[in-house]
């Protein structure tokens, strides 16, 4: 698989802020590539910095081998977090609109089709639900039949079956050979629609490969997750990670093992699971720190 974008020692400096702290990856064609990491970790300035919105510091960023130009930007789509459309227009003359800004448009009933709008073609854009609101913002990130396709938290504040609906056209897309750069708070997200994964942490890379690649490097074994209270007065720390306020997490190689010691130490196993890791454990793990729901919905 060939490279399409290579990110090398790339930095970003607000004043004394380093938000972007000497990154370097590289994306493949057709695939997905996840940005990960909390609030304020430098995922947008990433993106934005790959989307030339936003100037670099310093480092390097080559699409294709170049520079960013002209050319790549005509190659490059981009479904932002907020678009500003334009008042009273349906979803078809909304694309309409937006194809008159280009040279080279994607037909636009197989647009249509592979976004599912053809049912509210007429329909005002301002009268559309956040999931077809999210169809229509992607078939306007695709209406130059871009190469390169970046979404920034696409589908932040949609209720779990239209995010579903969601992930399953961005596998149509990336079916159709097109790579795709994806910035998410959703563990789950990531884990289902990226190939390669990247987390960022304070401007820094602290992990990257593919989910489940990076689950076998930071896991062996299952996840005991236990109530703090079964502890009484005994610190969680010693057992493992806090997971919210009640839970403590132990990692558990050999589980009947982890089950037995509790048992010596009469600790009650009332309310205890065991689960395999993913990645929002894995992000925990790495972060010391649980993506919570209103962090997730601060971004919609
Ligand atoms: N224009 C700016 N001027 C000064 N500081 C900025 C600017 N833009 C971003 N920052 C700071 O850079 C750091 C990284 O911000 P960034 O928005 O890239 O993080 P993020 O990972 O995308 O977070 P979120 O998930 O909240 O969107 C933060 O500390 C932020 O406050």
């Amino acid at each position: 698989m060939s490279v399409v974008i290579q990110v090398e020692n790339l930095t970003k400096q607000y004043k004394e802020l380093t938000a972007v702290d000497g990154i370097s990856f590289s994306v493949k064609q057709g695939t997905c590539f996840g940005l990960l990491g909390p609030n304020g970790a430098g995922k947008t300035t990433t993106i934005e910095m790959m989307e030339g919105l936003v100037t670099k510091t310093s480092g390097d960023i080559l699409f294709f081998g170049q520079q960013i130009n002209k050319q790549i930007l005509r190659d490059i789509g981009i479904q932002f977090q907020h678009t500003a459309l334009q008042d009273f227009l349906t979803v078809e003359e909304t694309i309409d609109m937006f194809s008159a800004f280009y040279a080279k448009v994607t037909d636009k009933s197989t647009l249509m089709d592979l976004c599912d709008l053809h049912d509210i073609a007429d329909r005002d854009h301002k009268k559309l639900s956040g999931g077809q609101k999210q169809r229509l913002l992607l078939a306007l990130a695709l209406i130059n039949d871009p190469k390169i396709l970046f979404l920034d938290e696409p589908t932040t504040g949609l209720d779990p079956h239209a995010r579903r609906n969601f992930w399953d056209l961005i596998n149509k897309v990336k079916q159709q050979g097109k790579t795709v750069v994806l910035t998410t708070h959703y563990m789950d997200e990531a884990e289902y629609l990226c190939d390669d994964i990247v987390i960022m942490d304070k401007g820094k890379i602290i992990a990257h490969d593919s989910p489940q690649g990076l689950l076998s490097k930071h896991f062996s074994g299952a996840i005991i997750r236990l109530p703090i209270e079964n502890l009484k007065d005994e610190k969680p720390e010693a057992y493992g990670r806090l997971f919210g306020e009640n839970h403590v997490d132990i990692d558990a190689v050999d589980v009947e093992k982890v089950i037995s010691e509790l048992l010596s130490k009469k600790i009650s196993l009332a309310g205890l699971q065991v689960k395999s890791a993913n990645l929002d454990d894995l992000f925990i793990k790495l972060t010391g720190h649980q993506l919570s729901q209103s962090e997730k919905e601060e971004q919609a």
